[in-house]
């Protein structure tokens, strides 16, 4: 896919929406705090508001032109939108407001096949049922099943998961990855969430104040951001169960054993570890009563606000810590010292 927006779209003065970019690939996330425009952006892709001035182009054919007087109607965009509340049909069941979606697929084109979009998405035990009684993340695994249907060019996802508990987020999110894989239908992905944009995008354009600010990758963003975020920088680690000791947990990440509390019998897992649950040590500390001691190697350090970000490596695995300014000279903390890094089992919170 590849997105061409030039355009300008302004609110009575209170807010101005101006972009200029030109995105390609098949996973792009939009990032940006409430208000940066985000929504305004999609809007403007879809067809749901016209920009003031300017032209969109989406693999090539032009959606809006204010010098060429186009303006294509939203269903000629083939741009499906699904939003953070699921709108189904509410009298219709799952199947129907699934077929509805296939309906609008254009006729002679290639199309997504019922039964394995069904079962990529796991309703096949839901289809007969009134859409009223599903859960909420049902509900939205049939939103985007309707979406994917109808086979659009672009899938645009405006904050789809915000109203799923942390779980079924995850599960979504699984959901749609596999979807849009196995049906090739790239998507535009927008979130104030760091998370959901790390796990489903490789690129990500930053919003602030009507303006796209940054055009990266989420793991550059979320090292960028480190310094503003309250809960540091996230790592992501997938583990694979080893046992079970005492009260915890054993699992292996990369070539190293970490002991978790918070684990449980499922064989794989993603764990989270903020930054700032991680600290160093450039001496073997003989007495701690953290479980985890993990001998890693400086790779870099980055300023983050007015503290230091840390990379480490770990056997083949990345970590990110972060430690106060004064603490980095102390200990003179720079590319290739060997540490000892800490971290508490308590300090790991399942995602999946
Ligand atoms: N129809 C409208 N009339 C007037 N102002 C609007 C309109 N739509 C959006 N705005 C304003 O434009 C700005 C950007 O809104 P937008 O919904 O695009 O932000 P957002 O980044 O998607 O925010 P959120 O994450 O909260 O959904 C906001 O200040 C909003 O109040």
């Amino acid at each position: 896919m590849e997105l061409r927006i030039k355009a300008g779209k302004g609110f009575g003065g209170a807010f101005n929406l101006e972009t200029d970019l030109v995105v390609s690939g098949d996973r792009v996330g939009v990032f940006g705090a409430s208000g940066s425009g985000k929504s305004t952006l999609a809007s403007l892709v879809a067809g749901l508001a016209a920009p003031d001035h300017g032209e969109i182009y989406l693999d090539g054919d032009c959606l809006y032109s204010s010098h060429q007087g186009i303006n294509l109607p939203p269903q000629r965009r083939r741009v499906a939108v699904v939003f953070q509340d699921a709108c189904l049909f509410p009298h219709l069941s799952v199947e129907a407001n699934l077929r509805y979606g296939q309906k609008r697929s254009p006729k002679g084109g290639r199309k997504v096949d019922f039964s394995a979009l069904v079962s990529v998405l796991k309703l096949e035990g839901l289809l007969e049922r009134g859409v009223n009684k599903l859960s909420g993340g049902e509900k939205q695994r049939v939103a985007l099943g309707r979406a994917i249907l109808a086979n659009p060019r672009l899938l645009l996802m405006d904050e789809p998961l915000s109203a799923l508990d942390d779980t079924l987020k995850m599960q979504v999110m699984h959901y749609l990855k596999r979807a849009s894989e196995k049906f090739g239908i790239p998507y535009l992905f927008i979130s104030h969430s760091m998370l959901e944009i790390r796990l489903m995008t490789d690129q990500v354009l930053a919003m602030a104040g009507g303006r796209v600010t940054g055009h990266t990758t989420p793991e550059e963003l979320a090292r960028e951001r480190m310094g503003q975020s309250q809960v540091g920088y996230i790592n992501l680690l997938q583990v694979e169960k080893l046992r079970r000791l005492g009260g915890l947990y054993v699992y292996r990440w990369g070539m190293e054993e970490l002991f978790v509390s918070a684990g449980d019998d499922r064989e794989m897992g993603l764990f989270e570890l903020s930054s700032r649950d991680i600290i160093l040590f450039t001496r073997h500390p003989e007495a701690v009563s953290a479980r985890n001691l993990l001998k890693c190697t400086v790779v870099d350090t980055f300023p983050s606000g007015n503290k230091v970000g840390v990379e480490l490596r770990c056997g083949h695995e990345t970590l990110i810590a972060e430690v106060v300014v004064q603490a980095a000279d102390d200990l003179a903390i720079q590319a290739r010292t060997e540490v000892y890094a800490v971290i508490k089992a308590s300090s790991f919170r399942r995602l999946g």
